[in-house]
């Protein structure tokens, strides 16, 4: 499976070339150069398997033998034993129209870990056979920082650096990033918010001379392998599902920041998938919702909200999906890049509206009923959501006709976002592993938002 850029520049390469790549060298984003299709016959027989059989299919199609069959089962099974679910990521019925898809049952709690454990021991695995230096840069609003951290802490061969937004972050994920003490992690707790963070990363790495002298590797989901680790947990939910007997429409609402999550329910559409409807929902950082809703695609005002992984404007994989929606024509979207750079907005025609509409719909929660939605689905169903997740249920509530189910992804454990969860009035017990996090001490370096200071930090940290 070769890999080429949304715009057009960068030559074919390979899996591993553009793990390593992470955002492509012309400033655009890798996708594959075709999109496997998976048959209907192929569908019912990926059906029984177990997750980690189902990941090793799906992988296969995308990696087409770069890595040894034996080699890839090997770095699919290490990943997800570190699941406290056998499923790893189960289904849960909450009635016959909504069920949710428990991606939290990683180390981190949040459905980051599914593709990190993974793209964490696939940086290992790639530093050990070609000798390669990772020295990986990310920047999170709470989630992929903790998780990538702990996908590669203390590895061999490997360096981390994290931005995150300073006091943006809830206290959990904090804790869980800067309470690591290898000495492979830095964190750097920025003055700003996450768009800060992620357009400097994507600065440095535009910055082809200084990401290779430094051997910088992404994490975020500008890494193909993140979207392709994602894509396998649609797979399954839709297959327990059909092992339950729901045959008929099936939806899948996201809760969506950087677009990376429901870019992957998508990409497994395109593959096949009968995905019905996506459900993309946002809190008040609408970019998306109003991209869908109206064709318009404008960076707004930046909102804290009660779902602080979501508090995004710009999105970074959504430039993935104008180049499908345009026709895998990279010359037009080098040029839609560029004009955005001079305009701030994109604008699509109706035709391209009437095709985003025909995938997606949208809808935007505000904080009071996403906390409406926590308590009504804890008193009507002693079922506890996470903020996000609860986004992502208000908006299934919104589109779920008689005739549909949906399923509603669960990003994150309830406990990670306690902030929000005592506004309702609920006494949770956090899990142990998260409770203990409150007596460790915290290593974390506060930066201004320039792209010096963060460039002399990272000179001497890698
Ligand atoms: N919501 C994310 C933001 C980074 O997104 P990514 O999917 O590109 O890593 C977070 O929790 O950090």
């Amino acid at each position: 499976m070769d890999y080429i850029s949304t715009r057009g520049k960068v030559g074919a390469i390979g899996f591993i070339d553009a793990v390593m790549m992470g955002l492509a060298d012309d400033g655009g984003l890798l996708v594959p150069k075709h999109i496997p299709q998976v048959s209907a016959d192929t569908l019912k027989q990926w059906q029984q398997l177990s997750y980690q059989e189902l990941a090793l299919e799906v992988f296969s199609l995308y990696i087409d033998g770069e890595i040894p069959r034996e080699d890839l089962k090997q770095l699919v099974d290490d990943s997800y034993g570190t699941f406290r679910d056998a499923e790893v990521t189960p289904v849960r019925s909450i009635n016959n129209h909504l069920h949710i898809l428990e991606l939290f049952h990683g180390p981190t709690f949040a459905f980051k870990d599914v593709a990190l454990q993974f793209l964490g021991n696939l940086y290992s695995y790639i530093s050990r056979k070609n000798n390669s230096i990772i020295h990986i840069l990310g920047a999170t609003s709470g989630d992929t920082g903790a998780s990538a951290i702990e996908g590669v802490r203390g590895k061999e061969g490997i360096r981390i650096c994290i931005l995150h937004p300073h006091q943006k972050v809830s206290k959990v994920q904090e804790l869980q990033m800067t309470t690591v003490d290898d000495a492979n992690v830095l964190n750097l707790s920025v003055e700003g918010n996450f768009d800060d963070c992620q357009r400097i990363i994507k600065e440095l790495f535009a910055d082809v001379e200084f990401k290779h002298r430094y051997h910088l590797r992404a994490i975020n989901s500008i890494n193909i392998a993140r979207i392709l680790a994602q894509t396998v947990y649609y797979f399954y939910a839709y297959f327990q599902l059909a092992n339950q007997g729901q045959a008929g429409k099936v939806n899948f609402s996201v809760p969506t920041g950087n677009f990376g999550d429901i870019f992957a329910g998508y990409l497994a559409k395109r593959m096949g998938l009968p995905i019905h409807k996506l459900i993309l929902a946002t809190n008040e950082n609408n970019i998306l919702e109003r991209f869908v809703r109206e064709g318009v695609y404008q960076p707004g005002e930046f909102h804290s909200t009660y779902s602080p992984s979501m508090d995004i404007q710009v999105a970074s994989n959504f430039e993935r999906y104008l180049y499908y929606l345009h026709g895998e024509d990279a010359q037009a979207i080098s040029a839609i890049m560029d004009q955005y750079k001079v305009d701030g907005n994109i604008v699509i025609p109706a035709d391209k509206l009437a095709t985003v509409q025909a995938d997606f719909v949208a809808y935007g929660v505000q904080g009071e009923e996403c906390l409406r939605t926590i308590s009504k689905y804890y008193d009507s169903n002693a079922y506890l959501l996470d903020p996000h997740t609860a986004c992502g249920v208000a908006a299934a509530e919104q589109f779920t006709s008689e005739d549909e189910v949906t399923v509603a992804l669960s990003t994150a454990h309830p406990a990670k976002f306690d902030e929000a969860i005592r506004l309702v009035n609920i006494e949770q017990t956090p899990p142990p592993q998260i409770e203990a996090l409150f007596d460790k001490p915290q290593f974390q370096t506060l930066v201004g938002g320039s792209n010096s200071e963060i460039v002399e930090q990272l000179v001497k940290f890698y």
